[in-house]
């Protein structure tokens, strides 16, 4: 066939050819180059002279910078992440660019190519520029109308090692000779793919405007706000990870703490950071952010609105200041021949005045003078030092105080307050009645099913910062041996023993060790002390308690800060007073702002259907745009009820061959007795319930009863347009008709 005779589809199919075999050859270098660090990263480790990691110092913004990178312990950190990525089968290499510069110093042609980190051949030149690199912003930055000098954007679809597509983008009116141009663009084709069950990176592809927000000055506070889909997530991680190269020596000794809403979030979004060659960033769910406590339980709303507002704080102030419910009521000694008696008014007063002044868990030592003075004070006549040569050898006061000042646990003092009378004591004039049978009824399902619900652990970690980390009691010599005997003796049926007046639990198996009962599985393991990080990153802001915002402020006490959140997804009843919290969590700080304004999730027409349901209640909600269609309908079927679980069946089913995803069935809890009809479905179909869907996506949803999903949820509205906004190809909602009978 002769040039003239080519057809257009052969012709097109020969360039693209052309260019991924032009492509294939560098990226081949690159590996090569990588293999060959990877050899001499193996000999360095064999003689000990490995650091494993890059002595970078300053900020690479300085081009200067880079010359200070000491290109063995960067090829060393390539090697080592080189497995993880060829496992994930994602792309070392994913962007090319073709720069035109200027007559000037380094005038004419230049290519870069942009990869997941940077590469050097033995000429310290580069083969590969890391993405967050100063040398690669051109990639994120250039547009038509400014394209700081680049002729065409090209991103690399590679599997592992081999190219297997191009897609570029032309920056300038006319494309130069030998500049051969592919492809739609490489934003439609990553936005039109199928979506996995992990969140997927986006380096080939981030936006111009995005870019901004993940560059963004590392200190203080940056928030990223938009509506659904706008990517406000994967750019704050994206932004996590350009913190980690751009000052990595603060940032990965500081560490960097990723939250999100829940367990199924940080599943899904646990792949992102090391896709772009970071581990060290600590991932958490609100549930699991205290050590020694893991939940993803929550509380129903009206509990959760009551244990997450500020006013709790109060409550649990009172609570640490109060009287421990197992503590002795009275102290009686005789001390150096002196009859001493204290009441429970004396006593109290003793403790108030120790707690004034330091922390429940570290003032054993205070506890024990000022109960020694109280004693003194009601002895008459005497010698004084006599008295407290006494009383500091005397082993009853050792053990009284033992009992009455024992070291508590957070939980503990929680649990407490599930106790009418005692929360009462402690809540009188901060909650009503209402709001404290709320709060009881809770602890009460706390201590029927052993598991702490997640509103629980911001409580937690409030009593445990006015407690103080837990000490350990200097075992008296006596005690000590006595009290390991006493584990024996149980095992032989003993069921109480008393060591001068006090009685040891003893008898009460150890948590640790067979969490029997809901109670001990509830105060099993330890609690641990606060890790601070030089960055929080904080995703799902809007839903943030005040609590919890004072939980995370103990966090990022001195480090800086992104937040990201979208007011019309709240579930938070309150949000002038989260708002106040998370300024507090904050310090003040005024943040840096970016709103994003452009849906890469939602097909147009399913974010048409969830923007008018949203309007319509929240008429200032902000919206984005959607920017691809497909030209398919939202499905809304209403059906008998007797009829909807196998119309959803049928809906699941149809979906399954319309995407290549996952399909997942949305239920609220009145209709959770579903789920085991969706099972012969096979492991593509999946349920899950309204709340856990913040922050996911999928490539097709079936919605169950929205009017359900609002009745029954705490954001209601709000929480519908969540589940409205989390399919990104296909989506079907089915709801029960209200006007019919429930029969067939
Ligand atoms: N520049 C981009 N290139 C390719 N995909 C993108 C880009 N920006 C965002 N996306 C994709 O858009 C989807 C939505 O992103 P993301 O989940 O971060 O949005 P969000 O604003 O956090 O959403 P929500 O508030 O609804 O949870 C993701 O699949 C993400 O990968």
């Amino acid at each position: 066939m002769t040039d003239a005779e080519q057809t257009p589809a052969t012709a097109a199919e020969d360039a693209l050819r052309a260019e991924l075999a032009i492509e294939q050859e560098h990226v081949d270098r690159v590996y090569a180059e990588l293999e060959r660090a990877s050899v001499r990263a193996r000999l360095l480790e064999a003689e000990g002279l490995s650091r494993g990691r890059t002595d970078r110092v300053g900020d690479v913004r300085d081009e200067e910078a880079s010359a200070l990178f000491e290109r063995d312990a960067l090829m060393f950190n390539a090697a080592r992440r080189r497995a993880s990525l060829d496992s994930q089968h994602e792309g070392l290499v994913f962007g090319r660019l073709d720069l035109d510069h200027p007559p000037g110093p380094g005038e004419g042609r230049e290519v870069r190519y942009v990869g997941r980190l940077g590469v050097r051949d033995e000429d310290y030149e580069p083969l590969v520029i890391d993405w967050r690199a100063p040398a690669a912003a051109p990639f994120y930055r250039s547009t038509p109308v400014e394209p700081l000098d680049v002729l065409r954007r090209r991103v690399l679809r590679c599997r592992g090692p081999r190219v297997v597509g191009v897609e570029d983008d032309l920056l300038v009116p006319e494309a130069p000779e030998d500049i051969v141009v592919i492809g739609d663009g490489a934003l439609m084709a990553a936005l039109t793919r199928s979506r996995g069950a992990r969140m997927r990176d986006i380096v080939a592809t981030i936006q111009q405007h995005q870019d901004e927000a993940i560059r963004a000055k590392a200190s203080g506070v940056t928030e990223i706000t938009g509506g659904p889909g706008t990517g406000k997530t994967v750019v704050a991680l994206h932004r996590a990870a350009y913190l980690l190269y751009s000052d990595r020596r603060r940032f990965e000794s500081g560490g960097v703490l990723v939250v999100g809403p829940s367990a199924a979030y940080t599943a899904y979004i646990e792949r992102v950071l090391p896709s772009l060659g970071e581990d060290s960033v600590s991932l958490r769910a609100l549930g699991d952010l205290v050590d020694g406590i893991s939940t993803d339980r929550v509380d129903a709303p009206a509990a959760a609105a009551v244990k997450g507002s500020m006013r709790m704080r109060s409550v649990l102030s009172r609570a640490v200041r109060g009287r421990d419910p197992l503590a002795p009521t009275e102290f009686r000694a005789m001390i150096a021949g002196h009859p001493v008696r204290l009441d429970a008014g004396a006593l109290d007063r003793v403790r108030r005045q120790v707690l004034r002044r330091q922390r429940r868990n570290g003032s054993w030592d205070a506890a024990g003078e000022a109960l020694g003075e109280a004693a003194w004070g009601t002895v008459h006549g005497g010698d004084r030092e006599e008295f407290f040569d006494a009383y500091d050898d005397h082993l009853e006061v050792d053990a009284f105080l033992r009992e009455w000042w024992r070291p508590l646990d957070p939980r503990e003092v929680l649990l407490w307050l599930a106790d009418p009378e005692v929360l009462a004591r402690h809540a009188r004039g901060i909650l009503s009645d209402a709001e404290q049978a709320e709060v009881v009824a809770s602890l009460e399902v706390a201590l029927r099913t052993g598991t702490w619900s997640v509103a629980d652990v911001a409580l937690v970690d409030d009593l445990a910062a006015r407690l103080g980390p837990p000490v350990e009691l200097e075992q008296e010599e006596r005690g000590f041996y006595e009290i390991e005997e006493l584990d024996a003796t149980e095992r032989h049926g003993v069921q109480e023993v008393t060591v001068g007046r006090q009685r040891l639990a003893a008898v009460e198996p150890r948590a640790e060790l067979t969490p029997a009962t809901a109670r001990e599985r509830l105060l099993a393991g330890r609690i641990g002390e606060v890790d601070e990080y030089a960055h929080v990153l904080v995703d799902e802001a809007q839903d943030v308690s005040p609590m919890q915002w004072r939980s995370l402020g103990r966090r990022g006490r001195w480090g800086s800060w992104t937040v990201v959140g979208d007011a019309a997804q709240a579930s938070w009843p309150d949000p002038v007073e989260a708002a106040a919290a998370r300024d507090e969590a904050w310090g003040g700080k005024e943040p840096a702002r970016f709103h994003m304004t452009t849906n890469y999730r939602n097909a147009a027409e399913i974010f048409d259907y969830a923007s008018r349901v949203i309007r319509a209640a929240v008429p200032d909600a902000d919206i984005p745009q959607a920017v691809r269609e497909t030209g398919v309908d939202p499905l809304d079927l209403t059906v008998p009820r007797a009829e909807l679980a196998e119309r959803v069946v049928a809906a699941a089913r149809e979906l399954l061959h319309e995407v290549d995803g996952l399909v997942t069935v949305i239920l609220p809890a009145s209709w959770d007795a579903l789920r085991p009809a969706l099972g012969p479905l096979g492991d593509r179909v999946v349920a899950i319930d309204p709340l856990s869907t913040k922050g996911l996506e999928y490539d097709a949803t079936v919605v169950v009863d929205p009017d359900a999903i609002v009745a029954e949820t705490a954001g209601g509205i709000r929480t519908l347009y969540v589940v409205l906004t989390r399919a990104a190809h296909r989506m079907t909602v089915v709801r029960p008709d209200a006007r019919r009978p429930d029969t067939r």
